[in-house]
């Protein structure tokens, strides 16, 4: 597999709005800059809009279910300035309202990354599973139509994250093999990714949203397991900050490496 645009965003550091919950902003924040991103948080209905004129990509993640008219306004004004927008639907499946917003935010906006976890795609997807608050849960649904079918519902780019990501634009399907049981032991993991594909897509053309997406995930998924590696499995503090490292140390020589991505 071939990489491009981690280096563009060391070049170009991007600016990524994100509105996003109060649990992860601080780590959000940390894992752009580590990236090479430049983070600005901000969910004030004064200027969400005038934010679009300047930055690359933006994030809308409803994980503290708060500011969801300042997302429906940064998103039409992202979409109107040619912003890419990335939604994560956190714990969308978890309450009737918090499912309403989600596809009032998907009906009124075009976006162009849709990154959440099973239990949150499947939610979507109007598909029976045990979901639990924030956390992906259990079901029996087959994970990858569930992700092509709410592509191309939404025409959207879905990356379903887990112990194998899955990156779907409802035709193409690229698996990730890579990543960490760490990962969801700490809180925000989910979120930071969705932050990343945001800066991902915010350098790269409309056309190629799927391989950026597919990089951001798989460059992600790396450094975590680089991070993973001299740690036991309960050293979960340490993890959230050796992420943040590796997201900074990572190159896409080392991601060619070690990708384990296959495409169907
Ligand atoms: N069991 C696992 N093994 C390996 N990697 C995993 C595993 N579970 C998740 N990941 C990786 O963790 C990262 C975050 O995905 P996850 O599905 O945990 O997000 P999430 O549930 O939305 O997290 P949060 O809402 O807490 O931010 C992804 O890079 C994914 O590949
Ligand atoms: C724990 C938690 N609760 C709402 S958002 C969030 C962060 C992980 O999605
Ligand atoms: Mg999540």
């Amino acid at each position: 597999m071939q990489f491009k645009y981690l280096n563009l965003i060391r070049e170009r550091n991007p600016l990524v709005h994100c509105i996003t919950n109060i649990v992860v902003a601080n780590y959000s924040a940390n894992g752009l800059l580590a990236l090479g991103a430049s983070p600005l948080m901000s969910a004030n209905l004064d200027e969400v809009a005038e934010i679009q004129h300047f930055s690359q990509g933006l994030l809308l993640n409803i994980g503290t279910f708060t500011n969801v008219e300042a997302k429906l306004l940064a998103g039409k004004a992202a979409n109107k300035n040619s912003v890419p927008v990335v939604l994560d639907p956190a714990g969308c499946g978890a309450t009737q309202c918090r499912k309403n917003a989600t596809e009032t935010l998907l009906n009124e906006l075009d976006i162009a990354v849709l990154r959440g976890n099973a239990g949150e795609l499947a939610s979507i997807a109007k598909v029976d599973w045990q979901v639990k608050g924030v956390d992906s849960g259990a079901g029996n649904g087959d994970i990858v139509d569930i992700a092509k079918k709410v592509a191309k519902q939404y025409q959207t780019i879905v990356a379903l994250s887990g112990a194998t990501d899955i990156i779907t634009d409802g035709e193409r399907v690229a698996k990730i093999h890579n990543g960490t049981a760490l990962f969801p032991r700490i809180t925000g993991s989910g979120c930071l990714l969705g932050a990343v594909c945001a800066a991902f897509v915010g350098v790269a053309e409309e056309a190629d949203y799927f391989q950026a997406v597919v990089e951001a995930c798989t460059v992600y998924a790396i450094a975590g397991e680089l991070a993973a590696k001299p740690l036991t499995e309960t050293q979960t503090g340490s993890f959230s900050i050796a992420l943040l490292d590796q997201l900074a140390e990572i190159s896409e020589e080392k991601a060619q490496q070690l990708a384990r991505v296959t495409y169907e």
